[in-house]
């Protein structure tokens, strides 16, 4: 069955998506888009075969043509479409974060709870990544024994101007809150912020940040965020076990040898980084959904229990102190099955 899809929000990685969803392998396309710069919206309906640019998103939410929803406007807006799509019985895409708020994050498992079905689906890629998904795989075969310590860096080219100190926990850092539980399979119960000597490369904003994540089992975590490297953009991600370490390979698809150096392209930015994860992530979403089956990938309780370790992680941000974390009682609709 095709799937008609909506599109709130056509900026960068809402182009991106709709990329991937027009015309898609499953049969998906895009039927109408939406977005607070309205010029943008008509611009990108224009470029597509069937889409109309709809004045708000909540119209295109409320759309007949619509089956389902994909929501890449900014975090803060993230809530209310959501819960609209929800009470519409829609199946959404949101993009990370699932809401900038622990409280607003509870509001959409709640409305979900109490749909009693899994419609919310929380855009965390790396799930998807070939190599994150060859690194789980390696830990989990007990490739390097039992995990001890997992030493992450997110770094970014550059950012834009209105991106805060807040934004490389929230925005950023969310990346690996969620990667660590789904790679380690364990709940992260305390969270301290440490800020290095600041660049002199990022004006104002305190960059960058070193998190230490620790995990229920005793794991212990770092992670490097650093948003102003300039030669491009740069995931690793390292597990020291009891008999080894596993590590993500350089990205690059070639190594040239010559005039006494190695060298390799760094990608530059998380576009190219990241293509293939979000290929892979859109098409097992379509196809789910036009199946009519719940999403399986990161559910809105992923998306909440990430909130939560961000808030404790910008808590320990304003004073350094490290923040305990409790987690509410997961609900039974969030029980794993065959989250990838
Ligand atoms: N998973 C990833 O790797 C990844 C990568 C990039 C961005 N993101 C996430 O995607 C979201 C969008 O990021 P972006 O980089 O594309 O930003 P962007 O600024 O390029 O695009 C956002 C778009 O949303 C529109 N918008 C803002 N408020 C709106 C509203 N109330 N209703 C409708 N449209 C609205 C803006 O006009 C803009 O066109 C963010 O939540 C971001 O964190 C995720
Ligand atoms: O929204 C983007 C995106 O999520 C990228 O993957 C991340 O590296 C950036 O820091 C963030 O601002």
């Amino acid at each position: 069955m095709a799937l008609d899809v909506g599109v709130i929000g056509v900026g960068m990685i809402g182009q991106e998506h709709i990329r991937r969803l027009d015309g898609g392998p499953g049969g998906s396309r895009v039927v109408a888009v939406a977005d607070a710069d309205a010029e943008r919206a008509a611009a990108v309906a224009g470029q597509l075969p069937v889409a109309k640019a709809l004045p708000t998103g909540e119209e295109l939410i409320a759309s007949d043509a619509v089956d389902a929803v994909v929501v890449t406007s900014w975090g803060p807006t993230h809530e209310p479409y959501v819960l609209a799509a929800v009470a519409a019985g829609k199946p959404v895409f949101c993009e990370k974060p699932l809401a900038t708020t622990q409280e607003s994050c509870r509001r959409i498992v709640e409305a979900e709870v109490a749909a009693g079905r899994r419609l919310v689906q929380v855009g965390f890629n790396r799930r998807y990544d070939p190599a994150h998904r060859a690194l789980k795989q390696a830990v989990d075969g007990g490739a390097i024994g039992a995990p001890l310590l997992v030493h992450c860096a997110h770094r970014n080219a550059s950012v834009p101007p209105h991106y805060t100190r807040e934004m490389s926990i929230a925005d950023t850092a969310i990346h690996e809150i969620d990667e660590l539980r789904w790679l380690v399979g364990q709940e992260i119960v305390a969270a301290q912020v440490f800020t290095a000597r600041k660049s002199s490369r990022g004006g104002q904003l305190q960059d960058p940040l070193l998190v230490l994540l620790e995990m229920a089992d005793g794991v212990l975590v770092d992670v490097e965020v650093s948003v102003n490297i300039h030669y491009g953009y740069e995931i690793r991600c390292e597990v020291s076990g009891e008999t080894g370490t596993v590590e993500l390979a350089e990205p690059a698809p070639v190594t040239i040898r010559r005039e006494g150096t190695v060298a390799g392209l760094v990608p530059a930015d998380w576009r190219e980084r990241f293509a293939l994860s979000y290929d892979i992530e859109l098409r097992e979403w379509a196809d789910t959904v036009a199946a009519a089956r719940p999403p399986q990938g990161p559910s809105a309780w992923d998306g909440y229990v990430a909130q939560i370790v961000s808030d404790a992680a910008l808590r320990s941000l304003s004073d350094g102190a490290r923040v305990a974390i409790e987690l509410p009682p997961r609900p039974d609709l969030y029980t794993p099955t065959a989250t990838p």
